[in-house]
């Protein structure tokens, strides 16, 4: 039997992927509390993907336990994917369908009462989007597919936020955007979690730092000790 505390919204404990002999993810612990973010760093192929993937029902973990908001994910998967907005390091858009659409066709699959409307006019604007919620998304730069993927992510305010690489090739107005949405979905109690290889804004982000290599976790720590040059120098002495 599981055992997570009350206010532990994520919960692993030796999680194991494997994709035939490709072991992606090779026993990663995480925990992350309401109203907190932790940050998961790691080299190219480290197995921050895959972990969030397994968080969002996504891909199913080959062994280890994994609970997210009270649901495991072996179980419960659906509960899951209705908990967590999710972010994804690529793809999940439709090509032909409008900033405006994708946000229709969320609301209606999670049934969202009509107050989307207006929470999802305001997230269109404070990410730049408000221009172009009618143009189709197949000419979109990859920056403003990234900010249209944190908008789908938070638009029903998730109990569990994953952000897969949210900053790659964002502006600075995206980038403070994603900020804003991180620090409003902790101050609303979700717990959050941001895969992303810029230590610096992974630090601004989130209170603690996972660091990853080899599909195993090899640090845990403060978002304080990632800090500045001795942070980039502990995060350096980690990747090696
Ligand atoms: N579907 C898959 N089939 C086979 N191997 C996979 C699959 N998905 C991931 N992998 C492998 O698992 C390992 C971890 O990949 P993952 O994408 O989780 O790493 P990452 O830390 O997110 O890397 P990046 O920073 O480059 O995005 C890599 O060796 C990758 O090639």
């Amino acid at each position: 039997m599981v055992v997570v505390e009350a206010d532990e919204r994520v919960h692993v404990r030796g999680l194991h992927v494997r994709f035939g002999r490709v072991e992606a993810v090779a026993g990663v612990d995480l925990s992350t509390y309401a109203g907190q973010a932790t940050a998961l760093l790691g080299r190219n192929g480290a197995g921050k993907s895959t972990t969030m993937r397994v968080l969002a029902g996504v891909v199913p973990p080959s062994a280890g336990e994994v609970v997210v908001a009270g649901h495991d994910v072996r179980t419960a998967t659906l509960a899951v994917k209705r908990a967590v907005g999710y972010c994804p390091d690529i793809g999940g858009l439709v090509p032909r369908a409008t900033p405006w659409e994708h946000l229709q066709l969320s609301a209606r699959l999670r049934r969202l009462g009509p107050s989307w409307e207006s929470r999802g006019r305001d997230l269109l604007e404070r990410f730049e989007l408000g221009d172009v919620a009618h143009r189709i998304t197949a000419g979109f730069s990859h920056g403003m597919g990234r900010r249209l993927s944190v908008v789908l992510a938070v638009l029903h305010e998730p109990e569990v936020l994953l952000l897969d690489e949210p900053f790659d090739g964002v502006d600075p107005i995206g980038v403070e955007a994603t900020m804003d949405a991180i620090a409003d979905a902790r101050a609303r109690g979700a717990a959050v979690l941001v895969s992303t290889h810029l230590r610096e804004l992974a630090v601004q982000a989130c209170g603690s730092v996972s660091v990853l290599r080899g599909g195993a976790r090899v640090a845990s720590m403060t978002a304080e000790e990632m800090r500045g040059e001795e942070g980039a120098r502990a995060y350096r002495g980690l990747l090696d």
